[in-house]
């Protein structure tokens, strides 16, 4: 059973949306995000571990509580490892069953899917002891070179759904339209909606404090 390690930060996350949501709307919009990722991960089979920075409790998986930023808790965590493992980002909410087994089912040694604007959203990798996490900045890049330098064959896998991120208000657009699960309902709960203005798609709010 392939482990899938979900890096979380519950308190005051994704301040990039500051602009559209207080912190503890912030924090409940992760929360939804999160119980869509684990959501789909436990219907393609794989087990569910979150590494938190501090305690968390959702249904269907299991939390590691790491008070390390995101590399330092994966490396920590990757060096005991020795079945294979997919770190999966919290924030990828239109995840689907098809495109995680896409990753899991890869022939290489490990698969790598890009993040939009330089990021990395999904790692598998079968022998986690060959392999070590380089997130932040241009970190497909970075994932891609210590592959390389650990001879590892990569596949990179071309998923829509997969490599949408929810990082920034405007693309709250893409859970919106794309998305049937909890962090959609959690934003129309808000009333935050698609808006079109000079024909650019974009997302409005009624009520902000
Ligand atoms: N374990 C751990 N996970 C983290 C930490 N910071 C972020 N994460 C997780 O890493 C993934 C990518 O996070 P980001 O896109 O940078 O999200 P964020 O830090 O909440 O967002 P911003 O505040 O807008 O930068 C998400 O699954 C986060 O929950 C951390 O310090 N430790
Ligand atoms: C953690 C970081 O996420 P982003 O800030 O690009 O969403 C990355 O993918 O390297």
């Amino acid at each position: 059973m392939v482990n899938a390690v979900i890096p979380f930060r519950p308190v005051n996350p994704k301040t990039r949306l500051s602009c559209i949501l207080n912190q503890k709307e912030r924090e409940e919009f992760a929360k939804s995000m999160l119980a869509d990722v684990i959501s789909v991960i436990k219907s393609v089979g794989c087990k569910a571990t979150l590494l938190s920075t501090s305690p968390v409790s959702m249904d269907g998986a299991e939390t590691v509580v790491k008070e390390l930023g995101l590399n330092e808790a994966l490396n920590e965590y990757l060096s005991v490892l020795t079945e294979p493992v997919m770190i999966i980002m919290s924030d990828i909410p239109l995840l689907t069953k098809e495109s995680v087994l896409r990753v899991i089912s890869t022939e290489k040694d490990m698969a790598i899917v890009p993040g939009i604007g330089g990021g990395t959203n999904v790692i598998f990798v079968k022998e986690p002891g060959r392999f070590t996490a380089d997130f932040y900045g241009a970190s497909f890049v970075d994932h891609m070179n210590i592959a390389k330098r650990n001879g590892l064959m990569v596949e990179v896998v071309d998923s829509f759904k997969l490599s949408t991120d929810i990082d920034e208000k405007e693309d709250l657009v893409e859970v919106l339209l794309h998305s049937e699960g909890k962090s959609k309902k959690y934003l129309e709960s808000l009333e935050i909606s698609i808006s079109v203005e000079k024909g650019r798609v974009g997302v409005h709010r009624s009520t902000h404090e």
